[in-house]
């Protein structure tokens, strides 16, 4: 059933996604490199381990340069839907690749060898929209708010991550408490880093 809360966000998500639609393959192509850039450059980029990626849809900023970029030691994985959160699984191109309910490709792999959220260094989301205190605004279904909740109690790792086009950044309505708050967003333009200054 859609709440109050929904009926807000919805002209906002359709408007920030028909927005970053709109971006022409030239902007595309610029705009992943440079976002692969920042994501190298986060002071906690991981040097081994597993790192959660996307494949991108409707628009969503790329990441196949930030994928052939990384460092030697990373795996890098993609969502997979299971029961009511996202689990992940390691992909290399070539890889076989099956669509999810959302007509999203996933790594066809058994569910046994699945990976958890906590198995994670760093995660990379995809995004509809983001403010600048580091609130995301995702496609509604509440997936990645419900496979990092752990994150509201439990400092990093996983380190979580928004990529996007500079032009997703909007004002949002304040926060649902099930919002799990990023540690940076890294667009073409620039990385907005949200963690808080220890005193
Ligand atoms: N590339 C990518 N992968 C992702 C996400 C994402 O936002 N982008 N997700 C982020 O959570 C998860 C999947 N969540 C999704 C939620 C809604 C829709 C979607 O297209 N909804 C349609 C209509 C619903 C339907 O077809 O049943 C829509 O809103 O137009 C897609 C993915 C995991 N993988
Ligand atoms: N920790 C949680 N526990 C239970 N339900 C949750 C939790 N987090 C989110 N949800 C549910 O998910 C729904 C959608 O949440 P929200 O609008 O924040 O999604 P989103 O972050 O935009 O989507 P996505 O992560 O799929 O891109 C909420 O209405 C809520 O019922």
């Amino acid at each position: 059933m859609p709440d109050e809360r929904d009926e807000l966000l919805r002209p906002l998500r359709l408007q920030l996604r028909q927005r970053r639609r709109e971006l022409v393959a030239a902007e595309r192509i610029n705009a992943a490199q440079r976002l692969a850039r920042h994501l190298l450059d986060l002071d906690f980029a991981p040097v081994t381990g597993h790192v959660a990626g996307y494949w991108a849809m409707d628009g969503e900023i790329a990441l196949h340069a930030w994928q052939l970029a990384l460092p030697p030691g990373c795996t890098y994985c993609l969502p997979v839907l299971a029961d009511d959160r996202l689990r992940f699984a390691s992909w290399r191109p070539g890889e076989a690749l099956v669509p999810n309910r959302f007509g999203i490709p996933e790594p066809a792999l058994e569910r046994g060898a699945l990976l958890d959220a906590g198995q994670m260094q760093l995660v990379v989301m995809p995004l509809v929209g983001f403010d600048t205190h580091g609130h995301r605004l995702g496609m509604g279904g509440g997936w990645y708010d419900r496979t990092f909740a752990t994150r509201l109690q439990h400092p990093a790792p996983p380190w979580l991550v928004g990529a996007a086009f500079e032009l997703q950044r909007a004002e949002l309505p304040a926060p649902a408490g099930w919002d799990v708050p990023l540690d940076a967003v890294c667009t073409e333009a620039a990385i907005h880093d949200f963690r808080k200054v220890e005193s």
